[in-house]
């Protein structure tokens, strides 16, 4: 169960901002109190460690509780989730507090970072969200989770093109990615199909700005050795 939390409450700002998020992404009672502690435990550790942008710690539940809660919406049958380079824990720890309310639910949460890693593991404890941290390279350890995962995420870890290729063998397997990307998606996009055939799909982000979510269902290598429009093979 989650531990209630027996703080003063947030600040006047953060009060507005969480209900503001709340507004955009609905939850349970139980996963506010989940999402409640974990914000509680972000801003303790937030003091001695860069977790998050400190300019974004005004908006922290519209910029990051909220635009990781908006991804369940996308991939609402997955049970399993993968989320690459979950750092301060989006949207990875966010996911795992909702997910810890349906049954079956969990996320793995990959980090190579010593000190982040320590942060998800213990923000996982004091939330009893459903999830577990695997300390270690996404290119190293990816390859394990191949048949096992029903949704891929990211945010904030890579060129598009590089998490491709990190989750092609998830997504082989029949996995979703859902990446949440910013206002240079296009290009992004662009640089990608050098290597990757692929048929996004775009979502706004919910939380306005100038976000996006590329969802995935299938990514195959561009043929390396088909001619070039002048006749030479790339
Ligand atoms: C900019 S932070 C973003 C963290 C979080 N996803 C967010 O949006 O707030 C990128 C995180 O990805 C981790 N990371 C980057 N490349 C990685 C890799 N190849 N394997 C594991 N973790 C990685 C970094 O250690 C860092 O914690």
């Amino acid at each position: 169960m989650a531990q209630r939390s027996q703080k003063s409450p947030p600040p006047p700002e953060l009060a507005a901002d969480k209900a503001a998020a709340l507004r955009l992404t609905p939850v349970s009672r139980e996963t506010e109190a989940r999402l409640d502690a974990y914000v509680a435990l972000l801003l303790q550790w937030q003091a001695k460690t860069n977790l998050i942008s400190p300019a974004t710690l005004p908006q922290l539940w519209t910029r990051h509780v909220a635009d990781s809660l908006q991804l369940l919406r996308l991939a609402p049958d997955a049970k399993t989730w993968l989320d690459f380079g979950s750092g301060g824990g989006f949207p990875g720890v966010v996911l795992a507090c909702a997910l810890a309310e349906s049954a079956g639910g969990s996320v793995q949460l990959v980090e190579r970072n010593v000190k982040k890693a320590a942060f998800l593991r213990e923000a996982l404890r004091v939330t009893g969200g459903a999830g577990q941290v695997i300390l270690a390279d996404i290119g190293d350890s990816v390859d394990r989770f191949a048949g096992q995962v029903d949704c891929v995420t990211a945010r904030a870890v890579a060129p598009l093109h590089q998490l491709i290729g990190f989750a092609k063998p998830l997504i082989r397997q029949g996995a979703k990615a859902l990446f949440l990307k910013g206002q240079d998606v296009d290009a992004e996009l662009t640089e990608a199909t050098k290597s990757w055939k692929f048929s996004p799909r775009l979502h706004p982000s919910l939380t306005g700005g100038q976000g996006w979510i590329v969802e995935l269902g299938a990514v195959e290598p561009q043929d390396q050795s088909a001619p070039t429009p002048h006749g030479a093979s790339v």
